[in-house]
């Protein structure tokens, strides 16, 4: 009801749901002071129940992560019953309903994709996590073609760093790598790279390479590592989908060998340019100033502020001028 949501009232004005996903809802918003879209995801502490830890990974997990491919977090509210979580808006929807829709894709649209992906997950790497979820319902699109990844609750920043060991099985079973289903501890990146080798196929293909409605079936398929090849992939396509899909993790394809992979590069100039494009060691002058003069408060106030990333409304205001400003539009504040 309009009360629940009294802690949006003001600075959000909420529409339609667009979305629900297990214990959260996801409905469509407008940022009032710039009139910018959001997607705001609402969850019930009381429905999360012993789900609420992986709420809090989630949203530290994303408060880290900045950039081009992944979905950005920009304000996070929590009241007594609820936690909202303010998400940059993908009016493109699931990866997942652009493939069915076009039952797969070509060999050029898939590594137009794939590349994102690539880009999205060897910068997660290097900020030290594993996804761990990867599949074509986590990746949205916005509305020009790019890809942003999302769903970062099973996600894992192991302590030791990407060389340690992780354990718990998790994920979606026809995306997971067979030394994470059998139970044995693995390399998050690793896993993470199988998971690739399966979208890539979903890509090429419209369909799973390992699929069964009994889950001890589909494990023996995982395991076996055998799957399918349709007629209409190329030799290359094979290869790189041999290379990901190697059932023993050691003779899986590594994250830096991917990204010059003649598959990957073929057609394209460079290598895939997987740095973020997201610059935050300066803050943006125009965007702070159009802050400050709403709130009439001094440039440095502002820009002490927003230093503090404290994830407040302040925060998304700053994020959605500067995504106005990277997509050519004024960063004005109505
Ligand atoms: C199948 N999933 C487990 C949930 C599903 C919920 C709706 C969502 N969505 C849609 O399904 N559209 C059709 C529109 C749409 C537009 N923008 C979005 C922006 C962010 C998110 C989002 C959702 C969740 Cl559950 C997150 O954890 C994060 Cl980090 C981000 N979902 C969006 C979203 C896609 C995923």
């Amino acid at each position: 009801s309009a009360l629940q949501y009294a802690a949006l009232q003001n600075t959000y004005e909420l529409h339609e749901t667009i979305g629900s996903g297990g214990f959260a809802k996801v409905k469509l918003a407008t940022h009032l002071l710039t009139g910018e879209k959001v997607a705001i995801k609402i969850m019930d502490k009381k429905a999360l129940g012993d789900d609420l830890p992986r709420v809090k990974i989630e949203i530290n997990a994303m408060k880290e992560l900045r950039h081009q491919h992944i979905c950005q977090l920009m304000q996070v509210i929590e009241t007594e019953e609820k936690i909202f979580m303010i998400l940059e808006y993908c009016p493109g929807g699931e990866l997942f309903d652009y493939i069915v829709a076009k039952d797969r894709l070509s060999e050029s649209e898939a590594r137009f994709f794939f590349r994102q992906i690539i880009a999205a997950l060897c910068y997660i790497h290097s900020k030290g996590y594993a996804h761990r979820d990867l599949k074509p319902e986590n990746l949205l699109l916005d509305d020009n073609q790019c890809l942003k990844l999302i769903d970062f609750g099973l996600c894992a920043k192991p302590k030791g760093g990407m060389d340690h060991l992780l354990s718990t099985c998790c994920g979606s079973p026809a995306y997971a790598a067979p030394e994470l289903i059998c139970g044995k501890n693995y390399l998050g990146a690793e896993a993470d790279l199988w998971s690739m080798g399966v979208l890539l196929y979903a890509l090429l293909c419209g369909y799973l390479p390992f699929d069964d409605d009994n889950i001890n079936m589909l494990y023996k398929k995982i395991q076996s590592g055998k799957y399918e090849l349709p007629s209409w992939l190329s030799s290359d396509s094979i290869s790189l989908l041999n290379d990901l899909l190697q059932i023993d993790p050691k003779k899986r394809i590594t994250m830096q060998q991917l990204i010059f992979h003649p598959w990957v590069l073929k057609g394209y100039s460079s290598a895939v340019d997987w740095q973020t494009r997201y610059y935050f060691k300066d803050l943006d002058r125009e965007s702070l100033a159009e802050i400050a003069l709403y709130f009439n408060k001094s440039l440095k106030e502002i820009s002490d502020h927003i230093q503090l990333w404290n994830y407040d409304f302040l925060t998304a205001t700053y994020y959605l001028l500067l995504f106005m400003k990277m997509q050519g539009k004024q960063p004005k504040i109505k």
